[in-house]
């Protein structure tokens, strides 16, 4: 395994779009922004949402974010923008005119929901309720990580979910939930189709995104210091990423 620090930094975006048309796919939290102790505390710069809509503009409209957060809540901290966008690990997207692309995933069931809240206070954990899943956040406390894990894995186990982890984070999320399908499902349909595909992302999850990006012919770079399997170039923090994309 690569460690992301000693992967080179990509050649500038303003080379790539002259070799060929290029499509983003950016992740948020640890990419676009700086990690925060709690998922509502994040510092979103208010240039931040209309820097994507002019960078969608020029890349005529070959961006896409792509979180593990929900579209709603994504939509809370940058507004209603119009570009395209796939959350709750990229199982739930839509192009930049609000279209849906795909299914709606289905939402977890009440007494799931229960069932999680009521873990997580037992254990001190913070539980973030998502549209299509659920989010146990350990940040504050990491040695919960390993018994956090094994109880999500059981409680995905009879529930048709599966687990995914994070930084700080274990979650629940649907089958097929990958920022790889999401990649491939943008880039089958205009504008991305024919371009090749950058995913900018900084989590575990994300390397899927960067193997979605590689199936299309293009690559992946990874964010910050966490070693990363699929990455051919890396950026070593937040403000990198932004100086990166010319924002
Ligand atoms: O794919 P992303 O857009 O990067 O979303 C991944 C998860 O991000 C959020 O959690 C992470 O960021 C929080 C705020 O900085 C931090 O407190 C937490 O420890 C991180 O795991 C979000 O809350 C999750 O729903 C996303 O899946």
């Amino acid at each position: 395994m690569d460690g992301s620090t000693t992967l080179p930094a990509p050649p500038v975006l303003g080379e790539l779009l002259v070799q060929g048309p290029v499509a983003l796919f950016l992740d948020f939290d640890g990419t676009l922004v700086e990690i925060a102790a709690r998922p509502g505390e994040i510092y979103v710069p208010d240039a931040l949402a209309g820097d994507l809509q002019t960078l969608s503009s020029r890349l005529d409209g070959r961006l896409a974010l792509v979180s593990g957060r929900a579209l709603d809540d994504l939509a809370g901290h940058l507004g209603e923008l119009a570009v395209c966008r796939a959350g709750s690990h990229g199982a739930s997207r839509y192009l930049a005119d609000g279209t849906r692309l795909g299914e709606e995933p289905r939402g977890l069931a009440d007494s799931s929901i229960a069932e999680l809240k009521s873990y997580a206070e037992d254990h001190g954990l913070f539980y973030e309720e998502k549209a299509h899943g659920g989010a146990l956040h350990f940040r504050d406390q990491p040695g919960k990580r390993d018994a956090t894990l094994a109880f999500a894995a059981d409680f995905a186990g009879s529930r048709d979910l599966c687990v995914t982890s994070g930084k700080g984070v274990i979650e629940l999320v649907r089958p097929g939930a990958t920022k790889a399908a999401a990649v491939e499902a943008f880039m089958e349909i205009a504008p991305f189709a024919g371009a090749t595909p950058v995913f900018i992302g900084d989590d575990v999850t994300d390397e899927d995104g960067f193997a979605g990006a590689i199936k299309f012919g293009g690559f992946g770079i990874a964010v910050g210091e966490r070693p990363s399997e699929r990455a051919r170039y890396a950026l070593g923090s937040v403000a990198a990423v932004h100086h990166w994309l010319e924002i």
